[in-house]
C-alpha cells in the first residue's frame, strides 16, 4: 500500500503578541509564574488589525504553495478546519482560495473545497478525510491542502483569557509524503459533552475547570480504544507523543495519565513497585472514591520517579516548545505540536526516519483520537525550510492598552468607535481589507 500522509508543513502566526508574566499577570494582579510554570505559557500571538483566519490560513497556504513548488491545478481539495468561522454558509476555504486566485496563474475551479468542525479536532479529522479521499482513489493524482485556522479569543475576563492565541498551520497531503506516513489505526473517545462551546456567539462558554476532566476522560478512553486495534503499546515505542496543547500545564497532565495507564500490569510497573508501590487496582477499595484518592496518590508519587521524568523530558516536553510562545491555535494546536517536536528531532541531529510519533488530538464537545504516525526520508529538508523563529522574533509587543484594543477591534459586535492603526506592516501578505455589499469581507495581496 502506497504511503499517504503528510508531504509538507507551513506556519503563520499572528503578528502581534501578549507578553503573560510581564504584561497580562500584572494587570490581573497574579503571579507572573501561574503562567509560565502552571499553565506554562510565556506568550499568546494575536492577529493584526489587518489580519483574520482567512488572511492567515491564506499566507500559511501561500508559504506551502511556493515551497512546494504548487500552482493551483496542482491540488485537488482544499479543507478548512477553524472554530472561529465568521460566516454560517460560505466555508472558509472558498475565501482562502479566492485570496490565492489573487496570485496565481489558473485557478482552483477543479477542486473540491469545504469546511470541518469539531472544535479543536477538526483539523486531524480534515487530514482523515484527505487520507481517505487520496486512498479511495478519487484524488486524480493530486494533493489535498488541509488549512487549520483560528483566532482563539476569550470574552475578557473569562479565565481562558489566558490561553488564547491566533494563527494557522498548512499541511500538504499526499502519496509518498516527506515528512509523516498515517497509520490506519485510531483510537476515539467521544462523547456528547457540555464544556465548551460557542452557540450562536464568537467567544465561548467555558466551564475551564471541567473542560480539563473531560479532555482527560476522553484522552483515556481514545488510548484504550487505539489499544484494541493494535498490540500493547509500549511508550518507549514512540520518539514523541505529540497532544493538543491548549496550555502545556493541560499537557502535562494528560501525558501522566496516559503514563499510568500505559504501563499497568508492564515491566515498567513492576521496576517501580519498590520505590512508590503497585497502581490501585479498583477490586481491592470498598468504594470508587477511595479508589480515586488512592489513584491520586500513586499519580503524585509516579510523576517524581525518575523512570516518568525521563520519559516526559525526551518524548513530551519537546513538543510544547512553541505552545510556550503562542498560546492556544484551537485546531492548529496538535500540529505545532508536531512540528515542535520535529524541531527538536532536528537541533538533535536525531537521526529517526522509520521512527514513530504517537499523536493524541482533541476537540470539546466532546471527542479524542489517537494514532501513530511513521517519520519518513524528507522530514529534515521540510522543518529546516520553516521560518517559524523570524516570524515569532517579528512580532510587535503589545502594551496592555494595546492588547485592550486589539481585542476589541476583533470582537464582532464591538462598536469601537475609534480607528485603530495597524501595529506591524504588512509585507507580502494577504490582508483584510473591509466588507463587500453582501457583508462578505474581502481581502487583497498586500506586496
Ligand atoms: C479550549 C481547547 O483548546 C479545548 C481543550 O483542550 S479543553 C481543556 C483545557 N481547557 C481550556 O483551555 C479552557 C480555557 N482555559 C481556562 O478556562 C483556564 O485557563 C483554566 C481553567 C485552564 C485555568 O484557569 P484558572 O482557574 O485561572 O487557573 P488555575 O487553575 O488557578 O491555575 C492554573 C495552574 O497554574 C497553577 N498555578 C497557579 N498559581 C501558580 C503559581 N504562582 N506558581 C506556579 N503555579 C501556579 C495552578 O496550580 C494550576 O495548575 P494545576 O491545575 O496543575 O493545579
Amino acid at each position: 500500500m502506497t504511503a499517504v500522509g503528510i508531504d509538507g508543513i507551513e506556519i503563520w502566526t499572528g503578528k502581534l503578541k501578549l507578553d503573560l508574566p510581564g504584561t497580562f499577570a500584572p494587570e490581573k494582579g497574579d503571579d507572573p509564574e501561574k503562567y509560565t510554570k502552571g499553565l506554562g505559557l510565556n506568550n499568546s500571538s494575536f492577529p493584526d488589525v489587518y489580519e483574520d483566519i482567512v488572511t492567515m490560513g491564506a499566507n500559511a497556504a501561500k508559504g506551502l504553495m511556493d515551497r512546494k513548488g504548487l500552482e493551483p491545478e496542482d491540488i485537488g481539495r482544499i479543507d478548512v478546519a477553524t472554530e472561529s468561522a465568521f460566516d454560517h454558509s460560505k466555508p472558509v476555504s472558498t475565501y482562502i482560495a479566492g485570496c490565492l486566485e489573487q496570485v496565481y496563474d489558473g485557478d482552483f475551479t477543479h477542486a473540491n473545497k469545504g469546511e470541518r468542525k469539531f472544535a479543536c479536532l477538526a483539523g486531524t479529522q480534515a487530514i482523515d478525510d484527505a487520507y481517505n479521499w487520496i486512498r479511495a482513489g478519487r484524488n486524480r493524482d493530486r494533493p489535498a491542502i488541509v488549512i487549520t485556522t483560528d483566532t482563539a479569543l476569550y470574552a475578557r475576563g473569562d479565565p481562558g483569557e489566558a490561553t488564547q492565541g491566533a494563527g494557522a498551520v498548512a499541511m500538504l497531503i499526499d502519496e509518498d509524503p516527506s515528512i509523516v506516513e498515517l497509520s490506519t489505526d485510531q483510537g476515539y473517545g467521544s462523547k456528547d459533552e457540555t464544556d465548551f462551546l460557542k452557540p450562536n456567539q464568537q467567544f465561548p462558554s467555558v466551564d475551564g475547570k471541567r473542560s480539563v476532566q473531560v479532555y482527560l476522560s476522553r484522552m483515556r478512553e481514545a488510548l484504550e480504544d487505539y489499544e484494541s486495534v493494535t498490540d500493547d503499546i509500549e511508550l518507549e515505542d514512540f520518539a514523541y507523543a505529540p497532544f493538543h496543547t491548549p496550555f502545556p500545564g493541560m499537557v502535562r497532565k494528560a501525558a501522566l495519565l496516559a503514563y499510568r495507564h500505559v504501563i499497568r500490569d508492564t515491566a515498567h510497573e513492576d521496576a517501580l513497585a519498590d520505590e512508590i508501590g503497585r497502581q490501585p487496582r479498583e477490586s481491592e477499595y470498598e468504594d470508587r472514591e477511595a479508589y480515586e484518592e488512592a489513584i491520586r496518590g500513586y499519580m503524585d508519587d509516579l510523576k517524581t520517579t525518575e523512570q516518568y521524568q525521563t520519559w516526559y523530558d525526551t518524548a513530551v516536553e519537546p513538543t510544547l516548545g512553541l505552545s510556550r510562545e503562542v498560546g492556544n491555535w484551537y485546531t492548529s494546536s496538535v500540529h505545532i505540536a508536531r512540528v515542535s517536536a520535529l524541531r527538536d528531532a532536528l537541533t538533535r541531529d536525531r537521526e529517526f526516519v522509520g521512527d514513530t510519533l504517537l499523536v493524541a488530538s482533541y476537540g470539546s464537545g466532546a471527542q479524542a483520537e489517537i494514532h501513530a504516525e511513521t517519520i519518513r526520508e524528507g522530514w529534515r529538508a521540510e522543518i529546516e525550510g520553516l521560518d517559524i523563529d523570524d516570524q515569532l522574533d517579528a512580532r510587535y509587543d503589545l502594551t496592555w492598552d494595546e492588547y485592550e484594543d486589539v481585542h476589541d477591534v476583533h470582537e464582532y459586535d464591538m462598536d469601537v468607535e475609534r480607528e485603530v492603526e495597524e501595529f506591524t506592516q504588512p509585507d507580502g501578505e494577504f490582508v483584510f481589507t473591509g466588507w463587500g455589499r453582501m457583508n462578505e469581507r474581502k481581502y487583497e495581496y498586500a506586496e
